[in-house]
């Protein structure tokens, strides 16, 4: 193991070679796991540097309580990526630092989808969800089909997003707008990609279009053009229900509604899609796949709703503090394998010193939130899917269902799963509300099992494998599903969406 000096006095880390420091030692892909290694030798806060960046890598709780929770306003700045801000993305709230409008957008995004929010549009969800479960039976009781269940679930995420943000209702498989934002989305996360120099020199922006080695202006007056046409097309599109009298309750609405509204928020609204979509599709596969490993999981939630419901109708957000065991599914979810396995970096706003060490100004900091899932004295036997931990039963482990904010053993890993402090993600109500109302309507009425790769090779626990990306997504699979009973057929179908 190559050793930094204790010189420098940055937090401990390989020392790298000269000039290009560590940027062979930066692993390609699931970094999470390659930092979750480090710590072994390196400790709970750590250094890297790479083209000339430190990045500080949280590992423990303690690290990021104190420095992203304590130390908010220090920490609360955003990598930048000059080629996504050339490429039309530059008032993107989650690459935007404190500034003039970071407060005007954070204020806004938190008003829309604060826990008002979800209890507005919880009649919509619902309505998402049933449908979302309906397609993925075929409505036939007793009859499995074996299906690739990201096709109906990506269209559930986006359909949640799309009535939340514009009021808009999906209603074909290949829509319009989830088309139109997808592409947008592409040149988003195509541009901060480290392949443009001019993420690694922001100097080079400043460069004539024309010139030779400056593709990269035309390619992002290109991605520009796009993603103008998606944030237009859709704000107008609630314009036009707007003028003519029909439009649903949405934040798009909302702020139109406010002539003197500051044009910049119709960003924020379009960010809602980048933001919420993959994240919740994320999480709602791996409740898929977790159920489909677990039998016992789905056989001890379904007891548990039809004790609630009798069989009389699909659960809802209203009883979920009657579900306790269909909520630690959630928990578990969130824990088991990670969203954003390293939430979304922050950068240093200023030069700071914590536990003797100095973190420099412009650091970019990353909380690994897998090394703190997958501590075992936090969360016994961390790969293990056990919704049970967080539970008071004999097989749990919790003291009580309170969960005290000073219990690390099994502490609900909702604190964690979307980030900390003053940039915490503002989707967490209603991505949590969605996932709540998926896990309590599946394990009502579906069972899922045989999971299988796309080969058809069997998936146990172990083999689970997952995409690499900020956002982390299972590998695709295969799973077998089906309507639990007639009567959970008839509740699927009664006053569905066409
Ligand atoms: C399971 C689903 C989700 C997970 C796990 C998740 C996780 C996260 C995380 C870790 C961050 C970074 C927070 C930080 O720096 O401390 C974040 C930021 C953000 N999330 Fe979410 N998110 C989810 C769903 C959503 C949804 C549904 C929306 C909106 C509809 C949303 C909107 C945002 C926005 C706008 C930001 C950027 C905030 C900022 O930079 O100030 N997220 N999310």
């Amino acid at each position: 193991v190559r050793r930094r000096s204790h010189r420098t006095r940055l937090p401990p880390g390989p020392s790298g070679w000269p000039v290009i420091r560590n940027l062979l030692d930066m692993p390609k892909e699931h970094e999470w796991l390659a930092f979750q290694e480090w710590a072994k030798t390196y400790g709970d806060i750590m250094s890297i540097s790479v083209m000339g960046n430190t990045i500080v890598i949280l590992n423990g709780e303690r690290e990021v309580k104190e420095l992203i929770v304590s130390n908010g306003a220090t920490f609360a700045g955003r990598v930048r990526f000059p080629m996504a801000e050339l490429s039309g993305w530059s008032n993107t709230i989650g690459v935007t630092s404190p500034g003039d409008k970071l407060p005007t957008m954070r204020r806004f995004i938190n008003t829309s989808l604060g826990p008002n929010c979800v209890r507005d549009y919880e009649p919509a969800i619902d309505a998402s969800v049933t449908d979302c479960l309906r397609r993925l039976t075929h409505s036939k009781a007793e009859v499995a089909v074996t299906v690739d269940p990201c096709v109906q679930l990506r269209r559930l995420a986006a359909s949640v997003i799309l009535r939340v943000a514009y009021g808009y209702e999906v209603l074909k498989e290949d829509d319009k707008f989830i088309k139109l934002s997808e592409v947008a989305l592409e040149t988003f996360f195509t541009s901060t990609a480290p392949v443009w120099l001019v993420n690694a020199f922001p100097i080079l922006r400043y460069m004539p279009a024309w010139m030779p080695g400056a593709y990269f202006k035309r390619q992002a007056a290109e991605w520009s053009d796009i993603a103008e046409k998606s944030r237009r097309e859709t704000i107008e599109w609630t314009q036009t229900e707007l003028d003519e009298g029909r439009a649903l309750p949405s934040v798009a609405a909302e702020l139109l509604g406010d002539p003197n509204h500051d044009p910049i928020l119709e960003w924020t609204v379009a960010d809602m899609y980048g933001a919420g979509v993959d994240t919740t599709l994320s999480a709602s596969m791996t409740l898929f796949l977790a159920l489909a490993l677990h039998p016992h999981v789905q056989e001890r939630a379904q007891r548990e709703v039809e004790n609630l419901v009798q069989g009389t109708r699909l659960p809802n957000l209203g009883d979920r503090q009657h579900l306790p065991y269909v909520n630690a599914i959630v928990k578990e979810v969130y824990r088991w394998r990670g969203v954003a396995n390293i939430a979304l970096p922050r950068r240093a706003l200023q030069t700071t010193e914590y536990s003797g060490y100095i973190i420099p100004e412009d650091a970019i900091i990353m909380m690994n939130l897998w090394s703190i899932f997958h501590n075992p004295e936090k969360y016994p036997e961390p790969m293990r899917f056990r919704p049970e931990r967080y539970l008071p039963t004999e097989d749990g482990t919790k003291a009580s269902l309170s969960d005290r904010e000073d219990d690390g053993l099994n502490e609900d890993a909702t604190r964690y799963v979307f980030g900390l402090g003053v940039r915490q993600c503002p989707g967490r109500h209603l991505a949590d509300a969605t996932l709540f109302i998926l896990a309590a309507k599946t394990v009502a009425s579906c069972y899922i099992d045989s999971p299988t790769d796309l080969k058809g090779s069997p998936i146990t626990e172990d083999s689970v494998s997952y995409l690499p990306g900020v956002v982390s997504q299972p590998a695709p699979f295969l799973c077998r599903i089906r309507a639990r009973d007639s009567q959970a057929e008839l509740l699927l179908s009664d006053g569905l969406a066409v």
